[in-house]
């Protein structure tokens, strides 16, 4: 059957991840990686796969069947989503959470106005962890929910940290409250604030010649970011970076508790534990590219979430397979 013809618009961490990514999919085809920077300062995980410049993707619309938008959610998606929709099928992990209605809309709009499928906010968290967090309000609705993640590199808030003026390289890790843990795991069902569940550790190189207080003053305060926790900001050289901060490992759980009775509480729990936070959010991006084909090809157009994507379109296999295989 026919291949799926794959391109990557944006080739950092998660765009390195979907190339990987391709490789597991036989029914799959990478057909061009698209950057803002010189294709010629770039290395392919395979050589020969075609590299050009963002802008002239334009020109390959009839060649590739899904773009897969791997830029940051900072700065990049919000100009990038609604751009590439109006020209091609799109996936995107766009995870700025509190903007994602207002990204929704703003991607809707060109997806429809030219027949195309835009899946925005896909991967783990918003994705995955949002699907279980649905699952849980809608299968106990006398509950309490509660998602923690890491200890880990948050991808979305290194990237919103190296936007920084002043900044030259940095990740961020996201360390859960043990003590909220404890309190949710012994069935408390406490309520906690965002501050109460998380804090967050930044490790940044600065530009030389930039003001420390002035970059650490705007990540601490940086709004849906870093503003709702207490977030520390540790200075350090590019070569201590380059030692210490190169892995990204990352996870967490969606706890749901409820009462289906007086008598009974049920717990519903999903957990990922990941040693390449990119890597998997990746493969997430590329099985709701599947997704995102079929869907165009029934004359589904416009932007969808993870919410509304029915699962057998993620799979390899076919309806009939899934009810026998996997039912
Ligand atoms: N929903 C979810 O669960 C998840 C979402 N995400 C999202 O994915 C986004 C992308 O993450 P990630 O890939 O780690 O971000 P990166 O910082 O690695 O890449 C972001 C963009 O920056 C550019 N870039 C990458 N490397 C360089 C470089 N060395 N010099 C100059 N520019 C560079 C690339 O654009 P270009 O090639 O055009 O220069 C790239 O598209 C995050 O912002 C986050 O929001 C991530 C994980 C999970
Ligand atoms: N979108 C996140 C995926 C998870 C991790 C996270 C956090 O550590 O704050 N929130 O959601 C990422 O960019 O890594």
């Amino acid at each position: 059957s026919k291949q799926i013809r794959i391109a990557i618009a944006g080739y950092g961490n998660l765009g390195r991840g979907v190339e990987a990514a391709i490789e597991k999919n036989p029914d799959m085809t990478l057909v061009g990686i698209f950057s803002r920077r010189d294709p010629a300062s770039l290395q392919p995980l395979r050589a020969g796969t075609p590299v050009h410049r963002l802008e002239s993707l334009a020109a390959h619309g009839e060649a590739i069947d899904v773009l897969i938008l791997c830029g940051g959610s900072k700065d990049d998606l919000p100009a990038q989503g609604p751009q590439l929709a109006a020209l091609f099928n799109t996936v995107d992990s766009f995870d700025t959470h509190a903007r994602i209605p207002e990204y929704f809309a703003a991607v809707d709009a060109p997806a429809r106005a030219n027949g195309k499928t835009a899946l925005i906010s896909i991967g783990w968290d918003p994705g995955l962890f949002s699907l279980n967090r649905l699952y849980g309000e809608a299968l106990l609705p006398d509950g309490a929910t509660y998602t923690f993640w890491g200890k880990g590199l948050s991808q979305g808030h290194s990237d919103a940290v190296r936007r920084v003026p002043g900044v030259k390289a940095g990740v961020q890790y996201t360390l859960p409250s043990p003590q909220a843990i404890e309190r949710v795991r012994a069935g408390e069902r406490p309520q906690l604030s965002t501050r109460d569940k998380h804090t967050r550790e930044c490790f940044v190189v600065l530009e030389e010649g930039a003001d420390a207080a002035a970059v650490e003053r705007a990540i601490v305060t940086m709004p849906d970011y870093f503003a709702d926790y207490d977030t520390t900001v540790n200075f350090i050289d590019e070569a201590t970076l380059m030692r210490d901060h190169r892995r990204m490992p990352h996870g967490g759980f969606v706890i749901r508790s409820g009462n289906t009775s007086a008598e009974h509480a049920q717990v519903i729990e999903y957990s990922l534990q990941l040693e390449s936070n990119p890597e998997f959010t990746a493969s997430v991006l590329v099985a709701y590219a599947r997704a995102a084909y079929r869907l165009n090809r029934q004359g589904q157009c416009g932007a969808m979430t993870a919410f509304d994507v029915a699962p057998g379109l993620l799979s390899i296999k076919s309806p009939a397979q899934l009810r026998e295989e996997l039912l």
